[in-house]
């Protein structure tokens, strides 16, 4: 009988993280999901379809990084599958925030195949960048609703890439971002937020 019950420290970062993300407008409606790692094979998620700004201990659930649910009762995100992709290519990935903030939602839209991101003090926030004086191609994706097929691809783009920023753009969609933790990657998505929203108002001054 396998042990179904979420550590507190997990559970309280993910309502932590939930809450946060909702005062930010990051998360509309039932948008996003929250993630930590909890061992080898096991993550922690949010249950699908719950309002990540109103998380409760029974929004969590586990899964194994095939992105199986250990309690076949409860669903988890749909997006199950792109959490399990970054802590199966990342082992020191320990926790993964995906949002739909109007930023991530518009410049994914105008963008290509990546997002430049230079000349930002904020960068900072990325790993290996120690100064403002960097560029980080943040790779942009479209679409899927065959999550599958969508992780197939993000490792496709992922096999292509030198260094591979920790985060990434769905067309229309949102962001992904991972961390060591959860403090950590809260952190580093505000910064990628911050800089999105830098990115969106530059667009409207210099079309
Ligand atoms: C409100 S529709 C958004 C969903 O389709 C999805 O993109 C999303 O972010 C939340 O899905 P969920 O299954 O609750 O984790
Ligand atoms: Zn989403």
């Amino acid at each position: 009988m396998q042990d179904l019950s979420i550590p507190e420290a997990a559970s309280h970062a993910i309502l932590e993280a939930g809450r946060r993300m909702d005062r930010f407008g990051w998360v509309p409606a039932t948008a996003g999901n929250i993630s930590v790692r909890l061992g080898p094979d096991r993550v922690a998620i949010t249950r699908s379809g719950r309002h990540k700004g109103f998380l409760d201990a029974a929004g969590v659930m586990q899964v194994d990084l095939a992105a199986r649910p250990l309690d076949s009762n409860a669903r988890p995100s749909a997006e199950t599958g792109l959490h399990c992709g970054i802590y199966r290519r990342f082992p020191e990935a320990g926790a993964a925030l995906h949002g739909h903030s109007v930023a991530a939602t518009v410049l994914s839209r105008l963008a290509g195949d990546t997002l430049t991101l230079a000349g930002y003090e904020l960068l900072k926030a990325f790993p290996g960048l120690p100064t403002h004086d960097a560029t980080v191609a943040v790779p942009v994706l479209d679409n899927d609703q065959d999550i599958p097929r969508l992780q197939a691809e993000v490792e496709r783009r992922w096999a292509d890439m030198a260094v591979i920023p920790p985060g990434y753009l769905i067309r229309g969609h949102g962001v992904y971002v991972w961390a060591a933790d959860m403090p950590a990657a809260l952190a580093r998505l505000e910064a990628f937020e911050f800089m999105l929203d830098c990115e969106l108002a530059l667009r409207r001054v210099r079309p």
